[in-house]
């Protein structure tokens, strides 16, 4: 039995917290049918201990769980509950590295430049720990999310109300993008004929060359392309687009992914702040240079760094900054009661999440006056800003989605074994100056090469074959399952695309597709495919690469239904494992700020629920252990008596939050196992629970609803104290007795 435990993951922030309420909870329901849940620390905190253990005492180590769990997805008998985790951004990096240090962690800074050989290693230690540094390692399987049917039936019946209309004429809304000179433009891609062993090499326009990457193993069969961003036409893009939006009267937004492309994006951003703040930044670059002040960081790093200048120049440089507002657009808000716009820091603006958004909210961000307007939304590179421009442009001609009828966008998406990882890794490198990099084979033939400018951003990325069968293979599989038609967004257009069409188009026939129906269609014919379907209320599939899957799946779960949390978020483990990811966002700063100020914590443990089902059902099917089944179908019920009854945390304080939510959950859980009459055991060994439960509900929301209106004191953020977390997130004696009694 021992094979079959579930594994636990120990994340950041909002869920992490929320599992300090919900774990106790699974814990004492799953040991009655034998399996152990163990918990495996991912946190941002944890990662960076496990990485740097060379000063550290014997109770500080934590061991390389990411590792551990890395290999184990390699086991068929995986069954891994992965929780949303921090990927860090620099600034984020930055304040763990610190709370730790301060917590008496003999813990490295991170270098912000490299200036020795030894600021080198350690940034290469870091970079470990940095950007989205969990997810690849672990989704060694193609990625299957949608709404459970029990979800989006509820979602249906009671609509969320956070959509806003569109205005009915009028709307200036729109996503701005490059025409020239981005990734797209310059994409090269090819399938390997054979085996080969690459390196990336730059050579100068002087004649020298340098490697940049070495031994890079490519299998045949594998789709390898580059793509350049030209610093040049991308500074071009900002400034037209700045002055356009000023002329429109329009807010200005940029809507990048530094956190996941964690090389490629914060450059791109820097780039703007750049250019924003263009007249300030170069006047002063001498002093700011001097403090190591860097705009890839935001402005909040130059803003903060200003202190280690006397007071007249850093007061000269602040009010020269203010003036800079006066030519510029006005900039989208990220809190404009504190005043962080949306180049404050790179890790606020996430496009998956935030893109949704502006949609929701009818084209518009907030501006500096606190309320919503029109934007022009920046998303510079086209390989996909074309399908954002797609769903605005049908709103603005359709108006507002009604999520009480719409159709359903589901998502299969391509990312085993690190499919398409963007920007994000270790073959992205920024041009020391103008030449040629190229990728060439062991015996030094080129297989690819792109001519860049200093500066410039050069990517190369891989797909393996065996990805790209199995993704086949699943869209088809979800495809019968549903009978809606599944639509792969590839463009013919792109280099990359291209390969992918002709492999997708050898694997279907691999399989009976007589009775489906498959597309295959560049991104904003199939965005127009799906919304036109979706205003019917009719659902779709997208069939997607890595960075469409990303965004599709913030994107239709938070018009659909309100909230990615809400989404069944599946990875079957091309090894035969299974590894459930919960929801299909993030971890929520917001919510952690709001619990900390009020006790109050608004996070939706759904996507948790969700994904334990099929996690039970999983070590069911495999062991043949019928009592998790009896657990994951009681647990089934419990999720559409949770959603029928409206126990999801309300936003606001002195209201259900995510403890009063779990509550419910165990108390329609425990109801179901006590109704079931499949396993005799598990109906006795509930229904004492199940009775207490429900005869002490009153008593036990009074004590959860006591421990709101404060301040939450959990001695941390990155590594909260877990005996003040338990207490915060534990706070009704009665709840915590009949469930310890369990
Ligand atoms: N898979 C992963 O591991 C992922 C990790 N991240 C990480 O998350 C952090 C924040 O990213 P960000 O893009 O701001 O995204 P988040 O998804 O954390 O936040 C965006 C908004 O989505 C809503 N939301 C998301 N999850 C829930 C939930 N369970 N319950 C209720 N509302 C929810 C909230 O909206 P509202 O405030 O309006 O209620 C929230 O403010 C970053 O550090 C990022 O790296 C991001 C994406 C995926
Ligand atoms: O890995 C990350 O940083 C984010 C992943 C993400 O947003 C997603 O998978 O939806
Ligand atoms: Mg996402």
């Amino acid at each position: 039995m021992s094979k079959f435990n579930i594994i636990w993951t120990k994340v950041d922030e909002a869920p992490a917290l929320a599992s300090y309420s919900l774990l106790p909870v699974v814990e004492a329901f799953t040991k009655k049918c034998g399996v152990d849940v163990k918990v495996r620390d991912i946190s941002l905190a944890g990662r960076i201990i496990a990485n740097f253990p060379d000063n550290l005492s014997d109770d500080q180590k934590i061991g390389d769980h990411l590792s551990e769990l890395g290999k184990l997805t390699q086991d068929p008998n995986a069954n891994i509950i992965k929780l949303p985790n921090i990927s860090a951004s620099i600034p984020q990096l930055n304040a763990a590295v610190k709370e730790l240090q301060e917590k008496g962690y003999n813990i490295p800074s991170y270098p912000q430049e490299a200036k020795t050989e030894q600021d080198s290693k350690l940034q290469q230690r870091f970079a470990n720990v940095l950007g989205s540094a969990v997810n690849p390692v672990l989704r060694e399987g193609n990625s299957d999310r949608r709404a459970a049917k029990s979800v989006k039936q509820f979602a249906k019946r009671h609509p969320h109300k956070m959509m806003k209309p569109w205005p009915q004429s009028g709307s200036k809304a729109r996503v701005a993008h490059m025409s020239e000179g981005d990734f797209y433009g310059s994409e090269k891609s090819v399938t390997m004929e054979n085996n080969a062993v690459a390196d990336i090499e730059f050579a100068a326009a002087d004649g020298s060359t340098k490697v940049l990457k070495k031994g890079i193993k490519l299998l045949a069969g594998e789709v390898a392309d580059t793509a350049v961003m030209s610093v040049k036409a991308l500074r071009e893009f900002y400034e037209k687009e700045m002055q356009a939006a000023k002329k429109d009267g329009v807010l200005l937004s940029l809507h990048l992914k530094a956190t996941m492309m964690k090389i490629s994006d914060p450059i791109i951003f820097g780039h703007c702040v750049s250019v924003f703040y263009k007249e300030a930044l170069e006047k002063h670059a001498a002093a700011l240079a001097k403090i190591g002040a860097n705009v890839n960081n935001g402005l909040a790093d130059i803003l903060e760094k200003l202190d280690r200048l006397d007071d007249k120049t850093k007061a000269e440089i602040e009010a020269d900054i203010a003036k800079v507002y006066d030519n510029r657009p006005r900039q989208a808000m990220v809190d404009s009661r504190k005043g962080i716009t949306n180049l404050h820091v790179p890790n606020n603006i996430i496009v998956d999440a935030s893109m949704p958004n502006v949609v929701r909210d009818g084209g518009r961000m907030w501006n500096i006056d606190d309320e919503l307007q029109d934007t022009a939304a920046m998303i510079p590179d086209r390989c996909y800003a074309t399908m954002y421009q797609q769903i605005i442009e049908d709103c603005q001609k359709h108006g507002q989605f009604d999520p009480a009828t719409m159709g359903s966008v589901s998502n299969v998406g391509l990312m085993a074994q690190k499919a398409e990882e963007y920007g994000s890794h270790d073959k992205t490198f920024e041009a020391p100056s103008a030449g040629t990099i190229r990728v060439i084979d062991e015996r030094g033939n080129e297989i690819m090469s792109q001519t860049v400018e200093k500066g410039d951003i050069f990517r190369m990325c891989q797909v393996k074959d065996a990805p790209i069968r199995n993704w086949v293979e699943l869209a088809v599989n979800r495809a019968k399952a549903e009978g809606v038609p599944a639509v792969f967004w590839l463009d013919e257009g792109r280099a990359h695309d291209a390969q992918i069409i002709s492999k997708v188009k050898e694997y279907l026939p691999l399989h009976d597709t007589s009775d489906i129906e498959i597309h295959i269609m560049k991104p904003q014919d199939a965005m127009q495919f799906s919304l036109e379907r979706v205003r019917r209320g009719l659902d779709t599939i997208s069939v997607t690469g890595n960075v469409l899957r990303d965004y599709l799946t913030d994107l239709f779960p938070i018009l659909e239904l309100g909230t990615s949390a809400r989404m069944l978020s599946v990875v079957p483990l091309m090894k035969g494992g299974g590894l459930f990811e919960t929801g299909a966002g993030g971890s929520a700063p917001k919510h952690v700020q709001q619990f900390l100020k009020e006790g109050h914590l608004r996070w939706d443990s759904l996507g948790e629920y969700c994904a334990l089902v099929p996690s039970l059902e999983m070590i069911a099917q495999k062991s043949g252990n019928a009592k998790a089944k009896v657990l994951a179908d009681a647990l089934n019920e419990a999720i559409t008596a949770y959603l029928e009854n409206s126990k999801s945390p309300s936003r606001k304080v002195n209201e259900i939050d995510n403890r009063g939510s779990t509550f419910y959950l165990a108390m329609y859980w425990a109801k179901a196992l006590a109704a079931q009459d499949n396993d005799k055991d598990l109906k006795e060994a509930f229904a004492p629970a199940a009775k207490a439960l429900a005869d002490n509900e009153a008593a036990i929301n009074e004590e959860l609803l006591a421990a709101q209106g404060k301040p939450a004191r959990i001695g941390g953020y990155y590594l909260p104290d877990p005996k003040l977390t338990t207490a915060q997130m534990r706070p009704s004696k009665t709840l915590n007795k009949i469930i310890d009694g369990i």
